[in-house]
């Protein structure tokens, strides 16, 4: 499966700079954005100044803001819009994919209300099988990307030969995708590490150091684990890029908007003004803290960061209390 034309349905710094790796791979690659005017940017000046100042895209890459004309002809069509607002997309978009097209989603959340995961979404309304739709996931903070600076991600869809076929479609000289068959543990990996990168913010704002953040992460994957589990996810994935790659990029990195939201946090800043450090962009933690708690209660899965992330960003809870909170738990086995 040679796959030449793909459209990238949104133009933020993920959608951008996937298109770019897709560009650099020798696909042809149109963009749709949602404003007319970065369309033409994208188009006519070969930038996406709003989202990722100074580089410069690919000759392959063109724009448009008709989602029509985006997807004329598409035999890949990557999705790349937050995950709150995919059902919505995908719905006006229904009617324009082409019958055949290989869905990738980009987006790291779990939808609101229904609890969902993304694949399972673009697969209720797109009205596709399993495995046409392929999951892209891993340490992947979109501006290193756009540098060309080296990473790898993780492909995954139910049909192997269509996640070998889009892995060969992105595999550049500083892109290095691994195919998986793993959808849910993938998907899980990429959802629940926005909120514990929340939880790592906030103890980077609150001035804790090293070993809090260690902890963090690591309880976080454990519970991230438990829910995966629970779900079917094998717990290989999340020992691999998915997984503990993806939580530790995103964790650590002052480019992380969810780990930024949560430094603003945990420095006595509102939700509010949190939202404004990430400049419009979208930190997804905010919403999954709340349908990733829903999801692990109705498993019965215990998810202690996850619930205090919750409680922070939607019930008004102090971070300044969180440590003490998450200390004084009952005391327990390391995998009970
Ligand atoms: N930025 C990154 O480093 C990475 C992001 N992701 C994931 O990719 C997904 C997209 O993220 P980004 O491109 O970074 O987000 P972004 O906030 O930079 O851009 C979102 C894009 O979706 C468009 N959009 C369309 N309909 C929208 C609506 N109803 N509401 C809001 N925006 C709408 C916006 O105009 C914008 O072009 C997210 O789920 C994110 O977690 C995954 C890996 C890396
Ligand atoms: O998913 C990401 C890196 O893999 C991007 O993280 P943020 O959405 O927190 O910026």
């Amino acid at each position: 499966m040679d796959l030449q034309r793909v459209t990238v349905l949104g133009a933020g710094s993920w959608g951008t700079t996937f298109a770019k790796v897709l560009g650099d791979a020798g696909r042809d690659v149109t963009i749709w954005a949602r404003r007319p005017e970065v369309a033409a940017e994208i188009r006519d000046a070969g930038t996406n100044g709003a989202y990722l100042p100074g580089v410069a895209l690919p000759s392959r890459i063109t724009a448009t803001a008709d989602p029509a004309a985006a997807l004329d002809g598409a035999e890949v069509v990557v999705l790349a819009v937050p995950s709150q607002s995919l059902r919505a997309n995908l719905t006006a978009w229904r009617g324009l994919l082409p019958p055949e097209a290989i869905l990738v989603s980009l987006a790291k959340g779990v939808e609101l209300g229904t609890l969902k995961r993304m694949s399972e979404v673009i697969t209720e309304i797109a009205g596709v099988p399993d495995g046409q739709v392929v999951v892209v996931s891993g340490p992947n903070l979109a501006k290193e990307i756009a540098q060309e600076q080296p990473s790898a991600a993780v492909v995954a869809c139910a049909d192997h030969e269509r996640a070998v076929a889009v892995q060969r479609a992105c595999f550049t000289g500083y892109f290095r995708p691994y195919t998986n068959t793993d959808v849910v543990g993938c998907e899980l990996g990429g959802a629940c590490k926005n909120v514990i990168a929340l939880s790592c913010g906030m103890a980077a704002g609150l001035g804790f150091g090293t070993n809090t953040m260690a902890t963090l992460i690591t309880r976080g994957l454990a519970e991230t684990a438990r829910l995966g589990v629970k779900l079917g996810a094998d717990p290989l994935t999340f020992a691999g890029l998915a997984g503990v790659g993806d939580l530790v990029a995103t964790c650590s990195s002052p480019l992380s908007r969810n780990r930024t939201f949560g430094e603003r946090l945990g420095r006595g800043e509102s939700v509010a003004q949190a939202q404004e450090s990430v400049g419009g962009q979208v930190a997804e933690g905010v919403k999954s803290c709340t349908s990733i708690r829903d999801l692990a209660s109705g498993l019965g899965v215990d998810m202690p960061i996850t619930d205090a992330m919750h409680r922070v960003c939607h019930e008004g809870g102090d971070p300044r209390r969180l440590g003490a909170e998450l200390l004084g738990r009952d005391r327990k086995h390391e995998w009970s």
